[in-house]
């Protein structure tokens, strides 16, 4: 791979999925001007149509960004995922392209926690099905399986940011908190960690999940977890659509085993607003079927809009990869009066020797050096003084095991 090094005018954002404007104002005022928006996620051959001449790509959560597709995005140098979920893009295979991938892991928590606690009320007390029969000229006036919240378990499958907070509104209405956890985890409040999953899943009235997707929660509640839910219980999950068994949650519904379910995730999802969304969860009136919308409130959106992109902003002017989720991590200071010469390598011995090699060759004097790997991929960042990059920047290109380099005038 060659060397970018780029007139801010020259480079090119492409901003999928409906990314929140507040993005646009940060690379603005940054200096960008070439900021393409597209309301929708892009299938995989659109995407590398459109990703040919895109150095900054921003997604959601539905764009599949795969090693096919990378393969075809020569001058990409980061990925913004303004989200927190990370599991649509292959990070490993942006890394070995020298791609950074970015997100936000806080900014949608508060967002996630408010609606899973407030479909939890009206699932216990059977307000969709009560509002779908009304909306079909029905009354359904009974307090037969309603009940309150309050004294009600509550079981987290996954206490991390979303799981945590969630738990601490939940005990302020009133709530037990039950969580299940790969990693040992502080309990917050009154809340009790759970031996195991099945514990976890006999003990709650409420279910509900926020782990990661991953190949240890694909399918992580099937047949067998859902029989092993009280009679009558509620799952919820605003985490990923591969952790539910979908054609088993809607047997349970239908079967009446389970009062009913809210699910925000699917396994397939509508790649935008126009497209048609179809789920065996349809028409099941005691299911609440949310759009992916977790995090989808003004405050949190914003919040991305302006976190991700000034991450973008501070990777493409002073080479800083801090909070990567796939990148070694170096937190640069300024350079005035200098060029920071950014390199990316293979991480095998020898790479740092051959690049000094080529400072001392050239007679150039190093202001500063910063070097951190990361798995198989190494990072050096050298300033040098103005006006003696562009020789050292060819040569650096060619050094073997070079992925990519960059300047930074
Ligand atoms: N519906 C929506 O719009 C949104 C969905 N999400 C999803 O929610 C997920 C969770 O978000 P955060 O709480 O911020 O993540 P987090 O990383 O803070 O917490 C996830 C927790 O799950 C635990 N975990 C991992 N594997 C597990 C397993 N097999 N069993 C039990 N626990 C396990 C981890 O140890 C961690 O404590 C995200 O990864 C994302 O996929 C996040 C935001 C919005
Ligand atoms: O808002 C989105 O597009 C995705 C939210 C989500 O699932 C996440 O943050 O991981």
């Amino acid at each position: 791979m060659g060397k970018t090094s780029l007139d801010k005018s020259k480079i090119k954002f492409l901003l999928l999925e409906g990314i929140h404007p507040s993005a646009l104002e940060v690379l603005r005022a940054a200096g960008y001007s070439q900021i393409e928006t597209i309301p929708k996620a892009l299938g995989p051959e659109e995407l590398k149509e459109q990703i040919a001449d895109v150095h900054f790509l921003g997604i959601r959560s539905t764009t599949h960004l795969s090693a096919d597709v990378f393969a075809q995005a020569h001058k990409l140098v980061a990925v913004g995922c303004f989200c927190i979920g990370t599991n649509q893009v292959d990070l490993d295979a942006a890394r070995e392209r020298g791609i950074a991938v970015f997100n936000a892991p806080y900014s949608n928590t508060r967002s996630v926690a408010e609606l899973v606690l407030a479909e939890a009320i009206l699932l216990l007390r059977g307000v969709p099905e009560k509002n779908a029969v009304a909306h079909r000229g029905g009354w359904l006036k009974s307090a037969a399986n309603s009940y309150e919240i309050r004294g009600k378990t509550l079981g987290i499958v996954g206490y991390g940011s979303i799981g945590t907070q969630l738990s601490v509104l939940a005990e302020g209405l009133g709530m037990r908190v039950v969580f299940h956890d790969v990693v040992a985890k502080l309990p917050l409040g009154n809340a009790r960690q759970a031996r195991s999953l099945p514990e976890l899943l006999a003990a709650s009235d409420i279910v509900t999940l926020h782990v990661p997707e991953l190949p240890s929660t694909k399918w992580m509640i099937g047949p067998r977890e859902i029989a092993a839910m009280k009679p009558g219980a509620i799952l919820l999950n605003a985490s990923r659509g591969t952790v539910v068994e979908i054609d088993a949650l809607a047997d349970a519904i239908r079967s009446k085993k389970l009062l009913g379910a809210a699910i925000d995730v699917f396994p397939t999802e509508p790649r935008g607003n126009k497209d048609e969304f179809q789920s065996p969860l349809r028409g099941l009136d005691n299911v609440i079927l949310t759009p992916h919308i977790g995090g989808s409130t003004m405050e949190a959106q914003a919040n991305i809009g302006q976190e991700v992109a000034e991450k973008l902003v501070k990777y493409s002017d002073n080479g800083t990869t801090v909070s990567s989720v796939n990148f070694p991590e170096v937190s640069l200071p300024a350079h005035p009066g200098k060029h920071r010469l950014l390199h990316i390598h293979r991480n095998v011995p020898g790479v740092l020797t051959q690049i000094n090699k080529v400072f001392s060759d050239l007679q150039i004097n190093i202001a500063a050096q910063y070097l951190q790997t990361s798995g198989d991929v190494g990072y050096v960042v050298t300033d040098v003084d103005a006006g003696s990059s562009e020789q050292a920047q060819e040569l650096l290109a060619q050094v073997p095991g070079t992925i990519r380099s960059r300047v930074l005038f």
